[in-house]
């Protein structure tokens, strides 16, 4: 394994960040996914200052908002690469694509359980009061 032997720079690092804040503007600009997910999480963000939901509440949203937005940034990632490895129809790529997929539909039901178990009760009570 080759060891890298730059030495530390901060630029460097600087650069790295801008790369990946490119990524992630790629993802918003080309996937509508993601804008969808963006949507959501933005309901869900005015959800939670609505109901007031405690520290525990907006950690778990927030890790459930990160999982389903790094699934989706990875299954584009591995969706490029199978459409830059071939064009044709390949039962390799299909499986690879749907195994992407179906991390992003993992992701999504999770957030989506953790959203109930968090909302439900409150939209219940907040029902009952009126
Ligand atoms: N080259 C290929 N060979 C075989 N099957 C493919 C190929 N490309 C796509 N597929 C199949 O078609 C499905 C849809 O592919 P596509 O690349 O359009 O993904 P998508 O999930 O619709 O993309 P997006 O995230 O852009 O909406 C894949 O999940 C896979 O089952």
């Amino acid at each position: 394994m080759s060891k890298n032997t730059k030495p530390f720079s901060v630029r460097a690092r600087i650069r790295s960040f801008s790369f990946a804040i490119q990524g992630i503007k790629t993802l918003f600009r080309e996937e509508d996914n993601a804008k969808v997910h963006v949507l959501t999480a933005v309901i869900v963000i005015i959800g939670g200052l609505y109901f007031d939901i405690s520290s525990v509440e907006w950690m778990l949203i927030t890790i459930a908002i990160g999982f389903v937005l790094v699934t989706e940034i990875v299954n584009t990632a591995l969706e490029n690469i199978c459409d830059y490895l071939t064009e044709e129809t390949d039962p390799l790529i299909k499986r690879i694509k749907d195994l992407s997929a179906g991390a992003v539909l993992i992701s999504a039901l999770t957030a989506i359980i953790i959203g109930f178990i968090i909302f439900i009760p409150k939209i219940s009570s907040l029902l009952e009061y009126i």
